[in-house]
């Protein structure tokens, strides 16, 4: 029995598949390496370049494999550009799960775990956001991502594929062995930015907004290790074993840091400079998100190891130090 990964040879989906095969899952990727590197799958990875929204490619998928479980990282998911272009916002993540749950439902594939987002929330409404809060999008991103979340439970009831939807907060850093990391080209993402900087690639970060209603007036958000976030995933995925409800978890490390805290704590993880302008707002940020991650430790027993700022920081600093071009320069499979 294998675990298919949608979206494998992304950030967070390649490091899923180095933990799935860590502990012994038989794993299969799929992926269309729209912003995933073929330098991210390993050459003995059962591996189909192909996009979720072709139904026949996804067939081939699951009669080659007897698939037992989905993860389901592929989207687009940039809350800027999904500002920017909602339609190819809604067109792939929306119209990509649904092609995959009609794959699934074809297939008799019955356990899904589904990569959503604190973006679902939009402006807090209060200081730790639990599952019970509001969600209310501030950008087309989290308005596609919610409207899985409610398509699963739908799906659950209809065809008893039972899902978990984790909903992550910003995640960062790199696998400890080193084997992968974060490489988005074009990057957009603060950690991995900053660090451009700290390697002489950029000559500046730009901070974008110092007029929030926080304490520095940058926004605040909580960054997650990406290793202690695909934890969760092997959790979700017992968990359905066990007791296939369908939920949601957040998955942060309860703890905010503003922009400028941000590039402060990796001024000193890199001893680099790290010059930074202010800028105007980007659209449809939301000042501050923050986990309360409470319902995952305590049902999925999650215990996230890497909760200090300074280590995550590390973790990545330490991965693009040694691949500073990213996968650029190493091999590709696939293409
Ligand atoms: N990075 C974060 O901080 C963060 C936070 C919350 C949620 N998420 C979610 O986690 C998931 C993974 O994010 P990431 O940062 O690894 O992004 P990523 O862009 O690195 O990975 C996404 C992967 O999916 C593939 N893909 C996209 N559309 C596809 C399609 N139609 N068919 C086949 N493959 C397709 C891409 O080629 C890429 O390899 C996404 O669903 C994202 O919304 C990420
Ligand atoms: O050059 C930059 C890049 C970002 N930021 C700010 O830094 C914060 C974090 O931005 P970024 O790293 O782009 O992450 P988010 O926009 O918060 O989104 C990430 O985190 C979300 C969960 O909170 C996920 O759903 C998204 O997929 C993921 O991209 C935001 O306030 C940005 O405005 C800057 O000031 N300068």
């Amino acid at each position: 029995m294998a675990v298919l990964v949608t979206g494998g040879a992304g950030y967070i989906g390649s490091h899923a598949v180095l933990a799935l095969k860590r502990k012994g899952f038989d794993t299969v990727i799929v992926d269309n390496l729209q912003t995933g590197h073929g330098g991210a799958v390993s050459s003995d990875d059962h591996f189909y370049k192909g996009s979720l929204h072709d139904g026949e490619f996804l067939d081939q998928v699951f009669t080659n494999h007897k698939i037992d479980a989905v993860i389901h990282f592929a989207a687009s998911s940039l809350v800027g550009e999904s500002v920017q272009n909602p339609l190819k916002y809604y067109e792939n993540n929306v119209g990509g799960a649904i092609s995959l749950l009609q794959a699934m439902e074809r297939h008799g594939v019955k356990k899904l775990v589904f990569s959503s987002t604190a973006a679902t929330y939009g402006e807090p409404e209060s200081d730790l956001l639990t599952e019970e809060d509001t969600v209310s999008p501030t950008n087309p991103y989290g308005e596609t991502k919610l409207a899985v979340e409610k398509m699963l439970k739908w799906s659950s009831e209809a065809y008893g594929i039972h899902s978990i939807a984790l909903r992550y907060f910003n995640v960062a850093g790199a696998d400890p062995e080193g084997l992968r990391g974060e490489d988005h080209d074009p990057e957009t993402h603060l950690i991995p930015i900053i660090l451009q900087v700290a390697l002489g690639q950029r000559d500046h970060i730009s901070i974008f907004g110092t007029d929030y209603a926080t304490p520095d007036g940058t926004c605040i958000r909580d960054y997650i290790h990406v290793s202690d976030l695909v934890d969760a995933h092997l959790l979700a995925l017992e968990k359905l074993e066990s007791d296939p409800e369908t939920t949601v978890f957040n998955l942060g490390n309860g703890q905010g840091f503003s922009v400028k805290e941000v590039i402060d704590t990796a001024r000193k993880v890199t001893g680099h400079d790290i010059p930074a302008k202010e800028e105007a707002r980007r659209a449809g940020d939301p000042a501050k998100l923050v986990a309360s991650a409470e319902k995952a430790r305590i049902i999925l027993k999650w215990n996230p190891v890497y909760t200090n700022l300074h280590d995550i920081i590390e973790s990545a600093w330490k991965w693009h130090e040694a691949h500073p071009h990213g996968y650029d320069q190493e091999t590709r499979k696939g293409d």
